[in-house]
């Protein structure tokens, strides 16, 4: 159990799956959980939920707590950290989810000397199956960065990066589901394509991920190896990895993750070009 007072500023997708796994993992009690927001039927919505405690004042919210989950959309983030820097101290640990948004750009903001962690998350944290990255600021001790890693272990795995590959977390597992629900998609279209109905298409082409990600997890194998129990001489799997080949999926999903790196970076220097 944290015995803390944690506040989620912006209670959407990224903060209901921490709030949910939280709780669900004995993490946290729902009245030491405080949830804001800008609209108050999705504030009653929490609250009946999980039973958490919700404020529309972030200011409010920041003043009573001791770990301050940041978690609006980076656009967001400049004025609320602006908002809520009054009601900032040294003695509260702020931990950001906000894709690009620098550390330096957030500890200026909310002023000197301020502990902050920046983290990349990702969606299946929704079920309990997230991968996220944490990058300490300067001034975040160990102690808060085994808070923050408990937060984010409560809804699946975390590791821990230099703020300067956060860029390439966020192309990789940030950005990833993205890819993989278009892959899933389209194995699902082939399914149709060959003749099954599409409803047995994709609940066979996602445990097909589900349990291929499982199986490598598990045995710790290298994905090659793995690949080669499934390739029989002459048979089905290589003329099917031969076509993909042909058609460039490992240098396509390469470009992918280059691109949404760069993408990444790009919004990260917005940020500190206007700071
Ligand atoms: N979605 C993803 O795949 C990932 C997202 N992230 C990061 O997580 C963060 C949140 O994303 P996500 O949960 O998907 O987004 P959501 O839009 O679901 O959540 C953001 C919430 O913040 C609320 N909000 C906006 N402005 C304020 C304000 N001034 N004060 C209080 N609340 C406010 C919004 O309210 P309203 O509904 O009224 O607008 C909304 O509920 C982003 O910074 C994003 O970069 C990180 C990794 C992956
Ligand atoms: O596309 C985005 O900006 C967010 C960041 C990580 C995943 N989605």
């Amino acid at each position: 159990m944290l015995e803390r007072t944690i506040a989620f500023i912006g209670a959407g997708n990224m903060a209901e799956a921490l709030i949910k796994g939280l709780l669900r993992a004995g993490t946290a009690r729902p009245d030491s959980i405080i949830a804001t927001g800008r609209r108050e039927e999705r504030l009653e919505g929490l609250r009946r939920t999980y039973g958490v405690r919700t404020l529309l004042d972030n200011v409010a919210a920041v003043r009573e707590a001791d770990v301050v989950v940041l978690a609006v959309k980076p656009q967001a983030l400049d004025k609320v950290l602006l908002q809520v820097a009054p009601a900032a101290d040294q003695k509260k640990l702020f931990i950001s989810v906000a894709a690009g948004v620098p550390i330096s750009v957030m500890e200026r903001r909310l002023g000197q000397g301020m502990r902050v962690i920046r983290t990349m998350p990702n969606t299946p944290s929704l079920v309990g199956m997230g991968a996220c990255a944490l990058a300490p600021g300067e001034h975040a001790s160990e102690e808060d960065m085994a808070v923050a890693s408990r937060v984010f272990q409560s809804v699946g795995i975390t590791t821990v990066v230099e703020e300067n590959l956060l860029d390439a977390v966020t192309g990789l597992s940030g950005s990833g589901p993205a890819y993989i629900f278009l892959i899933i998609e389209a194995l699902s279209d082939a399914g149709v394509k060959v003749g099954l109905p599409r409803y047995t298409a994709q609940k066979l082409a996602a445990q097909t991920v589900l349990g291929s990600a499982q199986l490598l997890i598990e045995t710790n194998a290298h994905p090659g190896q793995l690949k080669d129990q499934v390739t029989s001489p002459g048979g089905t799997a290589i003329a099917g990895l031969h076509t993909l080949e042909a058609g460039g999926l490992r240098t396509t999903l390469i470009n992918a993750v280059e691109a949404a790196t760069r993408r990444s970076r790009e919004l990260g220097e917005q940020f500190l070009e206007k700071s």
